[in-house]
């Protein structure tokens, strides 16, 4: 499995000890910023890793901000991301079993790390289950290709409203 993780200046602490519990479980991963303290804005880090998801190039992201939330919001914009912020084992799990979740946002200023490397293991390791959730995330992959700018850009040039 290879895995896109990025932060935010306000979640740079969480991230780098989100790095180190990649690297104990052998994950391969790359590292798209931010790499100090300056304070940046979230969107830029959160497009990045969505995008890198979203080519397939990388199997999951991993975004840590204040919150969680505004990259969490960054990242479903991308389409072909499910985004989840996760605090939480089960959230976590239920994510990825039910919601096959690609990329999983945590804020440092809501949990500790002790709690999130064990909601970090359990998303990386939970397995998608398929059946009826397919049918689901299948629609949920239907509105995504309805927002591609291919669409939207089509729908423009015919004249169809939103
Ligand atoms: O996206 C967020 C809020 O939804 C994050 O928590 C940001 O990290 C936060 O907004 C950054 O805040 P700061 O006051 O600029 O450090």
């Amino acid at each position: 499995m290879k895995v896109a993780i990025g932060s935010d200046h306000a979640g740079l602490r969480l991230k780098n000890a989100m790095v180190e519990t990649l690297k104990e479980l052998g994950v391969t991963y790359d590292d798209f910023g931010t790499y100090d303290e300056s304070s940046v804005d979230y969107p830029d880090y959160g497009l990045k890793v969505a995008q890198a998801v979203a080519s397939g190039a990388y199997d999951r992201g991993v975004l840590i901000c204040g919150s969680g939330l505004g990259m969490c919001i960054t990242a479903n914009k991308v389409p072909g991301i499910r985004a989840v912020t996760a605090h939480d084992v089960y959230s976590a799990e239920m994510s990825r079993r039910h919601n096959d979740a690609n990329v999983l946002t945590m804020g440092e200023r809501v949990v500790g790390v002790g709690v999130a490397e064990q909601v970090l293991k359990v998303w990386l390791a939970a397995e998608f289950e398929g059946g009826r959730h397919a049918r689901r995330v299948d629609k949920m992959n239907q509105l995504d290709r309805k927002r591609s700018p291919a669409d939207v850009a089509a729908d423009l040039a015919g004249g169809a409203g939103c």
